[in-house]
């Protein structure tokens, strides 16, 4: 596939996660170039590109509140705009929904209803948009069928600050939510969490450690503290992750209904690199979706390069055949 520029917007933390430079020279052996795209530089003369492949969450969100990532964002903005036949992994409106939990626990919820056939789920959840809302927080709780312990995560889905969250054990813990935030009944789920890494038509599922169960309903409990990064890595490991209790294992989520699960999230988000977090409530087995991120770690999934490549070279087939066109998105 010779003459094909793939450029790459990571930001160099995520460059250096997903080993950018392995990439570019496993993609050199199969005839495609990849090159990393400087923000701060005029992005015409470093072009054309066949495909952009990016993770800008850390710039959209940088870019509600500082001027420079604004300018860097809008750059790219127009440069995309102004060249249709780059395809963009992934498109920036799809990209932009799943920085918001608040818009991507909606996509989760109607989950509920397209996938009933699939016993899929997502838990009941609240969104805490003010400080005002805590006013009448634990009505809104009641009458929201959400069930303690609830967990708290920041309305920001992306970004450092996203990864820090709480799990609250009675209304009189309400106190500790700090708005924007979505409140979310937690689900026991026996300390194992699957996660579920999409790379266009292929996904890979892979198990990692996750929070223990805790006694369902209210109760007189400290409000715990805690980084989801030290929950569910690899390596994760610590009294949260530890079981309290023996119980017999749980049947994996099945092949078909995940298989269900990614084609229904490809349609409704229109991405094609996502990862999806879910678990299998230890009481009825129906598995659970608790989160979706945008350009994920991949870790464990050891087929990413090929799948990656193997994505890249079919959305340039498919546009191939198409022909030129309007702005392409990378489906
Ligand atoms: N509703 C829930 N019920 C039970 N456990 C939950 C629930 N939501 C989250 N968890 C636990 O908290 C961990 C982190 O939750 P979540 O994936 O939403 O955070 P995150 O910061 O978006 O994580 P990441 O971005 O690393 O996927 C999960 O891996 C799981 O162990
Ligand atoms: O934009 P961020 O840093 O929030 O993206 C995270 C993402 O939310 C997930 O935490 C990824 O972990 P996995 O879901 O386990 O892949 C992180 O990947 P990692 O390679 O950095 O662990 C993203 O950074
Ligand atoms: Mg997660």
């Amino acid at each position: 596939m010779s003459g094909r520029r793939v450029g790459f917007c990571l930001s160099d933390k995520k460059r250096r996660r997903m080993n950018l430079d392995a990439f570019a020279h496993f993609c050199a052996v199969h005839g495609v170039e990849v090159v990393e795209i400087d923000l701060t530089q005029p992005l015409i003369p470093q072009g054309p590109f066949s495909v952009i492949v990016h993770k800008l969450s850390d710039l959209i969100v940088e870019a509600e509140h500082d001027s420079q990532s604004q300018q860097l964002l809008a750059n790219f903005q127009s440069y995309v705009s102004t060249h249709p036949d780059t395809i963009l992994l992934d498109p920036l409106p799809a990209m932009s929904q799943l920085l918001d939990r608040f818009a991507s626990y909606r996509i989760m919820s109607k989950l509920h209803n397209s996938l009933r056939d699939w016993r899929i789920c997502s838990p009941p959840y609240l969104e805490v948009q003010t400080d005002s809302d805590l006013i009448s927080i634990n009505q809104t709780v009641t009458a929201q069928d959400l069930s303690f312990p609830l967990i708290c995560k920041t309305r920001v889905a992306h970004g450092s600050v996203s990864h820090e969250m709480s799990l609250i054990f009675s209304a009189s813990s309400l106190v500790d939510v700090r708005p924007p935030c979505v409140l979310q009944s937690f689900v026991n789920h026996g300390a194992v969490l699957h996660k579920v890494f999409v790379i266009g038509d292929k996904h890979f599922c892979v198990e990692r450690p996750s929070l223990k169960n805790f006694p369902s309903g209210p109760c007189d409990r400290k409000t715990i503290f805690f980084n989801s990064h030290h929950v569910s890595k690899p390596e994760s490991s610590s009294d949260l992750t530890a079981l309290d209790e023996q119980m017999p294992c749980l049947p994996p989520p099945s092949s078909q209904a995940v298989a269900a699960l990614v084609r229904e999230l490809r349609v409704q988000l229109g991405m094609a690199l996502f990862g999806v977090d879910v678990i299998i409530n230890i009481h009825t087995h129906t598995l659970t979706v608790i989160d979706i991120n945008i350009f994920p770690g991949y870790e464990g999934v050891p087929q990413f390069f090929s799948s990656l490549l193997g994505h890249i070279k079919s959305v340039l087939d498919t546009q191939m055949s198409a022909g030129p066109r309007g702005p392409c998105a990378g489906l």
